[in-house]
């Protein structure tokens, strides 16, 4: 379980976490919603501890993180990030395997081979694939390959960050598909990132609306379009009039 409690961020003058309280229970995956510039990615970051909290308590499994040895930590996330994040000088298989070629998960290098190519078939991919750059990938088969790196150690944790920006709606819902079944078939807690209200449906057990530095409103998928709060209406239908000001 991923809990926050109070957790405030500021940028100098620029307040952008006023008090977060969320928790995420082990096993579920929270979609976390809200306009550009709320900071979904710092709370990403904070949880990550990538960037420190002004105030607050952030804890997994009851251990805060900021006391956790910080590669064992880390080694327990998957990430998905935005754009895939590939490294254009390394082969298809290289990426998926990154993390199993070095640092506190290395393994033979034809095992970590063996992995990655199992990852990618996970992914719809082929075993041609593996030894591609991935420049040479389209868009749609960059983000499954993304994918399959994320999953390549075997995490507890996933966070998936805008994962069908980019992506035609076709394609969008193959990857929305993948990662939910992912996600289920490893148990993983997951939290995702996101602005398409159709990733949201398809990948949600919760979700957690942020706005203002607060968690606005959070609570089943199922919930959602009966809830009363008037944030979340005018995002979840897209409204520019409401209380959310369009103009920013
Ligand atoms: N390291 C940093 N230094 C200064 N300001 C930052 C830093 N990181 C984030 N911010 C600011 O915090 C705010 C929230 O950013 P964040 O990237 O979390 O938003 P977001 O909700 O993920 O947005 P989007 O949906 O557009 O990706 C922004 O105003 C951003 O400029």
């Amino acid at each position: 379980m991923i809990a926050l409690s109070h957790v405030t961020k500021a940028f100098g003058p620029k307040q952008v976490l006023t008090g977060v309280d969320l928790v995420v229970p082990k096993g579920q995956s929270m979609v976390v919603i809200g306009g550009s510039g709320t900071g979904k990615s710092v709370l990403l970051k904070c949880i990550l501890g990538l960037v420190q909290p002004d105030q607050g308590l952030i804890t997994l499994d009851g251990q805060d993180v900021r006391t956790a040895e910080r590669e064992a930590f880390l080694a327990r996330f998957g990430m998905l990030f935005q754009g895939g994040a590939l490294f254009d000088s390394l082969r298809v298989w290289e990426n998926v395997a990154f993390r199993l070629l070095r640092g506190p998960l290395k393994r033979p290098k034809a095992e970590a081979r063996a992995i990655a190519v199992e990852k990618l078939r996970r992914v719809g991919l082929t075993p041609e694939t593996a030894d591609l750059f991935p420049a040479e990938l389209s868009g749609g088969m960059q983000k499954r390959v993304g994918l399959a790196r994320a999953i390549a150690a075997q995490p507890e944790i996933i966070f998936f960050d805008e994962p069908t920006t980019g992506l035609d709606p076709i394609m969008a819902g193959v990857i929305n598909d993948l990662i939910r079944e992912i996600v289920t078939e490893m148990g993983a807690t997951a939290i995702t990132i996101t602005h398409d209200m159709s990733s949201v449906r398809a990948i949600a057990d919760r979700v957690a609306m942020l706005h203002d530095g607060v968690i606005q409103w959070t609570g089943p998928v199922a919930e959602m379009d009966n809830a009363p709060d008037p944030y979340l209406q005018q995002f979840i239908h897209g409204r520019a009039e409401g209380p959310i000001a369009a103009i920013r």
